[in-house]
């Protein structure tokens, strides 16, 4: 790849469209098209125009016109990119934006790789390694939790909550290397109890982030809530009351549903991914069984899971039973107990039932009833609270192994300290941990390999 030769790419979805925008960036980006287009006022060229403005004229190919199209001007360094760009929004014409694709393809422009924009952006300081990543996000983003998480993060989230305490940590880095310089003489430049604090404070902020990468995974892919419980409980109208929709097949049948069948829907901007599973027996068939040793298996994958008994009184002695042998099963899960079929029992019984389970929720599927209070209760369940806080939550795995690396360094020199080691030792530590904390942002590691990988998932154009 040469640095700075001109890339050109489609930004808008391929396809046809009121509009489309071709975006160019590069060295020469305004000299290309100034070639081939031709300003509807005479004489005028982009060259000569102020960084971020527009254009209105025809992209001509030998003589014959294109396209009517606005042209936006970018210059270097103030762009997006942080080169020159230009911007062509012509027709959405599959056949017009092919055209001029082409046209300056023949003409000293290659396509860009995907990602090739924002990666640009970055090796022009424009922004940094996590807000890079981090635009791939924004275009992800399908519900108002991974938006926020994913705009926040763009926005510098873990930069902006690491970079004092990591300039903080050169300067002590700074000061105890030059403490062994002096090896022989008996000097502390780095003040001992300053250090630690330090190093407390930034163990405190490396764990508040790592335990906010299961809650920012959650709402960016969706809460999985496994529902589960005894065949014929109405699991399966339960997926379908929440959806709204007749995804599964409901019967009287005993053992209907087979196969785990998923849909998600967003409850308050929170993506929830309900797994209706095949109800739990003791049974011969194979293939149920295959189908119920499957919704053990969602059910341990899941973040929630519902546990569904059937209202109906009839087996009341087994049934505590039955939700402690489920919460012994699962003992690191939030568990929902629901007692579906309430509009076969009596008020009474809904009494004792309520008095006998603790928070236990009751509905019924078949009439929709309880569908609602089920919902808040899921919503609440979620600590929702982070998000309206604004608090910056790790949502890219990449960043959760290096904050992770990075909190095991400084783990050691928290020993290394306590311990009064050799300064020399735990220094490499503090090294250590800066660089991790570096590779988050970028400003260490960051060789091609990297870089291809991260931006390769981008979408083209971007
Ligand atoms: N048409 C269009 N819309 C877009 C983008 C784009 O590239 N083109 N963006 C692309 O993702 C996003 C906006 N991000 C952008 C960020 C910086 C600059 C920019 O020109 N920055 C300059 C100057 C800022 C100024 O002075 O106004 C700079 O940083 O120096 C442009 C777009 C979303 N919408
Ligand atoms: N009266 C009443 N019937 C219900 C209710 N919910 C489900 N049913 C009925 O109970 C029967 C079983 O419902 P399903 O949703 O198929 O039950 P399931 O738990 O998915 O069963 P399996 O897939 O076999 O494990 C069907 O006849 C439903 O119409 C309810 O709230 N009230
Ligand atoms: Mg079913």
């Amino acid at each position: 790849m040469i640095k700075n030769d001109t890339i050109i790419a489609l930004a808008t979805p391929s396809g046809i469209g009121a509009i489309a925008v071709i975006r160019l960036s590069g060295e020469n980006a305004i000299t290309i098209v100034d070639t081939f287009f031709k300003s509807i006022k005479k004489g005028k060229t982009l060259q000569n125009q102020k960084s971020h403005t527009i254009h209105l004229g025809h992209i001509i190919n030998d003589k014959d016109v294109l396209d009517e199209v606005l042209v936006s001007v970018f210059k270097n360094p103030n762009s997006y990119t942080g080169e020159n760009v230009v911007e062509i929004s012509c027709h959405g014409s599959a056949y017009i934006q092919q055209e001029i694709i082409q046209l300056f393809l023949k003409n000293g422009c290659r396509m860009a790789d995907n990602g090739e924009f924002t990666m640009r952006a970055f090796l022009n300081g424009k922004m940094d390694l996590s807000q890079a990543e981090a635009v791939a996000d924004v275009i992800a983003s399908n519900s108002a939790a991974s938006h926020q998480m994913a705009i926040q993060q763009m926005r510098g989230g873990i930069t902006n909550e690491l970079k004092e305490l990591r300039s903080k940590l050169l300067d002590f880095a700074a000061l105890i290397e030059l403490e062994l310089d002096f090896s022989g003489e008996d000097v502390e430049f780095a003040d001992r109890t300053q250090f630690k604090e330090l190093v407390a404070k930034i163990t405190y902020v490396l764990k508040r982030l790592i335990d906010s990468f299961a809650f920012g995974n959650a709402m960016k892919n969706g809460i999985p809530v496994a529902i589960i419980g005894e065949p014929n409980v109405g699991k399966s109208t339960l997926l379908n009351a929440l959806l709204n929709e007749e995804k599964a097949i409901v019967s009287d049948i005993a053992g209907t549903t087979r196969d785990a069948i998923e849909d998600e829907i967003s409850i308050n901007g929170v993506i929830f991914r309900f797994i209706d599973t095949a109800g739990i027996r003791e049974t011969e068939d194979v293939v149920e069984n295959i189908g119920i040793k499957k919704a053990y298996e969602k059910a341990e994958n899941a973040q929630l899971i519902i546990f569904l008994i059937d209202a109906r009184t009839e087996k009341k002695s087994q049934r505590k039973q039955e939700i402690d042998l489920i919460k012994k099963r699962f003992p690191n899960k939030r568990l929902l107990v629901i007692a579906n079929k309430i509009d076969l029992i009596s008020n009474n019984d809904r009494n004792a039932l309520e008095s006998e389970i603790d928070n236990l929720i009751l509905l019924s599927a078949k009439n929709k009833t309880g569908i609602e209070d089920l919902k808040n209760e899921l919503i609440s369940l979620v600590n929702i609270g982070a998000l309206s806080n604004n608090e910056t939550i790790v949502t890219n795995s990449r960043h959760f192994e290096a904050l992770n690396n990075a909190l095991l360094a400084i783990q050691s020199v928290k020993e290394g300290i306590d311990l009064e080691i050799s300064t020399d030792l735990f220094s490499i530590d503090i090294r250590e941990c800066l660089r991790h904390l570096g590779t988050i942002t970028g400003d260490y590691d960051v060789d091609k390999d990297i870089l291809g990988h991260i931006f390769s998932n981008f979408c083209i154009g971007k």
